[in-house]
């Protein structure tokens, strides 16, 4: 992958480490009720000065205590939007959806009230699902709730991809992401994923981490000037947000 490669929005491309925020938690626990209090404080915050909120969410393995977390807050969810960071291209309760996820960990509780966005739709083709997700990005996110892969990929932007180039280029606020060849991707390799470009738009930013390799990984990010490697490096560069970093073993 070309050294060439940086996100389109960025004039200094230095991590610089006033814009990046580390907690580090002592177990899975205190991280995922420390993450459900931040995100609730973000919405409450959001319900209070607009009335409304709005969260896009990482989907993967890691998130799941802290959605589980957040559905048993009391908030005004009837007015609460949640979106999506990526989607795999599968039927909306495919199990390996990150919808499915959402549903099956956030959407319950209190928070079965909420408003939910899934990006695929029987019938729906990809174009006409990015379309849609592009749609529903004009109303500004509340918070933009990050993931990282053991290749150092976040949210659908994968190392290595021939797509990576194209959407880190974006004006688009979400693209379709064809990631053939890149094992981090699984068995999934069609995606719809947020750019830089969408990234830059949310209020607040938040990376969830967990375990040792990965905090291994997050270390090496702020050296790395090769995003084409480390597409990760977006959420610590792109302008906007501050990016907090939450970590436990
Ligand atoms: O494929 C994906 O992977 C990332 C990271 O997932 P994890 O299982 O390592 O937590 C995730 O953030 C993204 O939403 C998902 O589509």
């Amino acid at each position: 992958m070309p050294n060439e490669i940086r996100p389109p929005l960025t004039d200094d491309d230095s991590a610089s480490p006033t814009r990046v925020k580390f907690h580090a938690y002592p177990d899975a626990d205190a991280w995922a009720s420390a993450c459900a209090g931040a995100l609730a404080a973000i919405v409450r915050r959001d319900l209070e000065r607009n009335g409304h909120a709005r969260l896009l969410l990482s989907g993967g393995t890691t998130p799941a205590p802290v959605y589980r977390a957040l559905s048993k807050t009391p908030l005004h969810w009837n007015k609460v939007d949640i979106a999506l960071v990526d989607e795999r291209w599968l039927q909306p309760d495919d199990a390996d959806s990150n919808a499915r996820l959402v549903r099956d960990t956030l959407l319950q509780n209190h928070a079965k009230a909420a408003h939910f966005e899934p990006m695929t739709r029987v019938g729906r083709t990809l174009e006409e699902a990015v379309a849609t997700a592009n749609a529903h990005a004009r109303r500004q996110a509340s918070a933009a709730v990050l993931g990282m892969g053991e290749d150092g990929h976040t949210a659908s932007l994968f190392p290595g991809a021939r797509d990576l180039a194209r959407a880190l280029a974006s004006h688009s606020d979400y693209v379709s992401f064809d990631a053939s060849g890149c094992p981090g991707a699984g068995a999934w390799p069609l995606r719809i994923t947020l750019t830089p470009q969408g990234l830059s738009k949310a209020r607040e930013r938040m990376l969830l981490v967990r375990g040792e390799s990965k905090r291994k990984l997050l270390d090496r990010v702020p050296d790395s000037d090769d995003i084409g490697r480390m597409p990760v490096r977006a959420a610590f560069t792109t302008p906007g947000a501050a990016l907090q970093i939450h970590w436990c073993p």
